[in-house]
């Protein structure tokens, strides 16, 4: 068993929130967003649209040193920061959730992302210049299957049986 926490990492839409329930039985969960939500007392797009995404970024580093949980989920930008990278490899394992960006696109592009707003080219770059950053991570997993199989492939992980 890894005591260790696990940050699972991966762009928009590759499924990291939706983990949630599906980790709860194998031990404590976060979901950094949700962290940030709380800390600011709004919404995401709402603090995005009010205060940019810089003042986002200083929050959500400040939640990662916050959080403390056995599996934390978080924001695909959490990468932007070459200083949260380091703390999730010294503090624990980071996991990246690896899907093509068509993929991804098709999850995101009707909800309410800020960063969706710039429109599928942009974000699409942006995808392109975090793989680099994803790959700074200790394990891939494979993002295409249910939620189920890939909460399942983690747990085996965190446990030590995979
Ligand atoms: N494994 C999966 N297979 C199919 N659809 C998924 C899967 N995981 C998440 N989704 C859907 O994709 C969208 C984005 O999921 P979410 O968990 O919010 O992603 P993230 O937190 O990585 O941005 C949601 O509509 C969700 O229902
Ligand atoms: O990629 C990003 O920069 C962001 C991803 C979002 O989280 P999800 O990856 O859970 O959608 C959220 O933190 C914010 O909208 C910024
Ligand atoms: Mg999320």
């Amino acid at each position: 068993m890894n005591d260790k926490p696990f940050y699972i990492v991966g762009f928009m839409g590759t499924g990291k929130s939706t983990l949630f329930s599906f980790f709860k039985e194998s031990g404590e969960v976060a979901d950094l967003d949700s962290v940030i939500e709380a800390m600011t007392g709004m919404d995401i797009a709402t603090y995005f649209d009010r205060y940019g995404e810089k003042a986002f970024r200083d929050v959500e580093t400040e939640a990662l040193q916050r959080v403390d949980a056995d599996y934390v989920l978080t924001g695909g930008g959490v990468v932007e920061r070459p200083e949260n990278i380091s703390w999730m490899r010294e503090r624990g394992t980071m996991i990246h959730l690896n899907l093509p960006f068509e993929d991804c696109w098709e999850r995101i592009k009707d909800s309410n992302r800020p960063l969706v707003k710039k429109g599928q080219v942009e974000v699409q770059s942006l995808y392109k210049r975090r793989d680099a950053l994803y790959r700074e991570a200790d394990e891939s997993v494979d993002a295409s299957r249910t939620p189920q199989d890939i909460a399942e492939h983690i747990i085996r992980l965190k446990e030590g049986k995979a």
